[in-house]
C-alpha cells in the first residue's frame, strides 16, 4: 500500500516527508520535485515568511541512482526561518524565559481548541504544527507520486477559479491548465489573463484593510483510465478519499467532485453525462461523453473522464487587524495575536492539493495494478487498457 506521512514544526529545525509503498525503477528527478515545491511557496498576496525560505527536498533514502529502490522514501525540507527560533523553540528544555508566547488565541486557527485540547498555557506549540507550513511536505511527498503517475501517462496539475468575488467565468481546457503549470511566474494560477487581474484587484483590496481573501482552485487528473478505485466499500471509493485529502489540508473547508454543488440545484437530464460510442482511438475505451458534470468519478471508480475536484478556501484567518479574542493570561479581552500572514493562499493550495490527489490516485492505482517494480506495474496496467479497449 503507497503511504505517506509528514512531520516538522513551522519553525522547528526541518520538515520530515516519507512516502513508503513506491514500486522501484520510478525515475525520481530532484530538478522536479524542488519547482513542485517552488510553485507552492509562490502567488500573489503570500507573506514574508515565504521571502526567507527557498524549498528543497533532500532525499535520504529510498532512491539510488536517480531511482526508486521500493524502500521508504525519507526526504527532508529546511526551514530556514529556523536559524531565528533556535533558542525560541529549542527541542531541549533550553531557556523559558526566551519563550514567545501566543498569548491570545486567533479565531479561524486551532489556537484555542488545541490549547485546551494539549493543556498547554498558550497556542504556540499548538500553531507549529497546525501551520500550513507542513503542506511543503506533502508536495514533497506528492512529487513522488507525480513521478508514479506520469510513468503511467497520467498527469496532475491545478488552477484557481475563484478569489474572493472575482471569478473564471468559463470552463477551462486541460491543455490551458498543464501550460500554466510550466510557467516562470505565478501571480494567481489562472487560465485568463482578464480574471487573473480580477482576482489581483481582490487581493490589493484585502491588502489595503488588513483583511484576508479566500477562493477556490481546481485539480484536474488527466489520462486516468476507468476502473480505478471501488464501489464495492466506502472506504475504497475514490470521491470519499479525495474529498479526505483534499478536505485534510489547511483552510480547506469544502470540495466539490465535478459540478457536485451546481447539480444539488439542477435536474438530472441536464447534470448526467450521457453515454456515446464514438471515443477516438487515443481514449481508453470507444465510450465516450460529451460533457463531464461527474468530474470523472462515477460509483467511486473512475470513468476515464478528467478527474476534476475543487477545493474551497476560506480567507485566510490571522488578520493585520485581529478580531476579538481573549487574553490566556488574564481572561480580559483583547485583540487576536498577529505576527505576520499571508493574505491569499488559493495557487498555493492548489498545488498542495495537487499533491493530495496525487498521492491518493497514485495508491488507488499501486492497489489496482500492483508490482513491486515500475516494469511489473506497466505489464499489468498495458494488459488491462489493452482488456478494456477490447471489452
Ligand atoms: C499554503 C497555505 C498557507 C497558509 N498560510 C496562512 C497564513 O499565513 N496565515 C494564516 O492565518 N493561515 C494560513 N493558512 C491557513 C491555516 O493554516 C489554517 O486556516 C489553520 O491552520 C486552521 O486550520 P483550518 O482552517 O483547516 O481549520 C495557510 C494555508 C495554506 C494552505
Ligand atoms: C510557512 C508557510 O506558510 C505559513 C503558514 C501559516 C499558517 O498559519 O498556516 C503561517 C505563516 O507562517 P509564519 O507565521 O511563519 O509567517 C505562513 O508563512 C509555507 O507555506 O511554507
Amino acid at each position: 500500500m503507497l503511504r505517506f506521512s509528514t512531520a516538522g514544526e513551522s519553525h522547528g529545525e526541518s520538515l520530515v516527508a516519507m512516502v513508503s509503498g513506491m514500486p522501484a525503477g520510478v525515475v525520481v528527478e530532484q530538478e522536479f520535485i524542488d519547482r513542485e515545491m517552488w510553485r507552492r511557496q509562490k502567488g500573489y498576496g503570500r507573506g514574508g515568511r515565504m521571502r526567507i525560505e527557498r524549498d528543497s527536498a533532500h532525499i535520504l533514502s529510498g532512491v539510488r541512482h536517480g531511482k526508486t529502490i521500493g524502500s521508504p522514501i525519507a526526504m527532508v525540507i529546511a526551514n530556514n526561518d529556523w536559524k531565528n527560533w533556535t533558542d525560541i523553540l529549542p527541542v531541549e528544555a533550553g531557556d523559558a524565559t526566551k519563550h514567545k508566547a501566543v498569548a491570545s488565541p486567533r479565531p479561524g486557527h486551532a489556537d484555542l481548541a488545541g490549547s485546551l485540547k494539549y493543556d498547554f498555557p498558550d497556542a504556540r506549540y499548538v500553531l507549529e504544527r497546525a501551520s500550513a507550513r507542513e503542506s511543503a511536505a506533502r508536495v514533497a511527498a506528492g512529487a513522488v507520486a507525480k513521478m508514479l503517475l506520469r510513468a503511467l501517462g497520467v498527469e496532475v496539475a491545478s488552477h484557481v477559479i475563484r478569489v474572493g468575488k472575482a471569478e473564471l467565468g468559463r470552463a477551462a481546457i486541460w491543455e490551458e491548465i498543464a501550460a500554466l503549470q510550466l510557467k516562470d511566474e505565478v501571480l494567481l494560477n489562472c487560465v485568463d489573463a482578464e480574471a487573473e487581474a480580477a482576482m489581483k484587484a481582490e487581493v490589493d483590496a484585502v491588502l489595503r484593510t488588513g483583511d484576508t481573501v479566500g477562493g477556490v482552485f481546481e485539480v484536474v487528473v488527466h489520462g486516468l483510465p476507468p476502473g480505478v478505485g471501488t464501489h464495492a466499500n466506502w472506504d475504497e471509493r475514490m470521491d470519499g478519499l479525495l474529498a479526505q485529502a483534499v478536505m485534510s489540508l489547511q483552510a480547506v473547508k469544502a470540495v466539490e467532485l465535478g459540478r457536485g454543488v451546481t447539480a444539488a440545484e439542477s435536474v438530472g437530464s441536464a447534470v448526467h453525462d450521457a453515454i456515446g460510442y464514438q471515443g477516438s482511438d487515443k481514449a481508453f475505451t470507444k465510450f465516450s461523453r460529451e460533457q463531464n458534470n461527474a468530474g470523472g468519478v462515477e460509483g467511486g471508480i473512475s470513468n476515464g473522464e478528467d478527474v476534476v475536484v475543487r477545493g474551497y478556501l476560506k480567507p485566510i484567518s490571522t488578520l493585520r487587524r485581529p478580531l476579538g479574542s481573549v487574553s490566556f493570561e488574564t481572561r480580559e479581552p483583547v485583540k487576536a495575536a498577529y505576527e505576520r500572514s499571508d493574505v491569499c493562499v488559493v495557487p498555493a493550495a492548489g498545488v498542495a492539493a495537487e499533491a493530495m490527489v496525487a498521492l491518493t490516485v497514485a495508491r488507488l492505482v499501486v492497489e489496482k495494478f500492483g508490482g513491486d517494480s515500475l516494469r511489473e506495474m506497466q505489464r499489468n496496467f498495458n494488459g488491462y487498457c489493452e482488456q478494456i479497449r477490447a471489452y
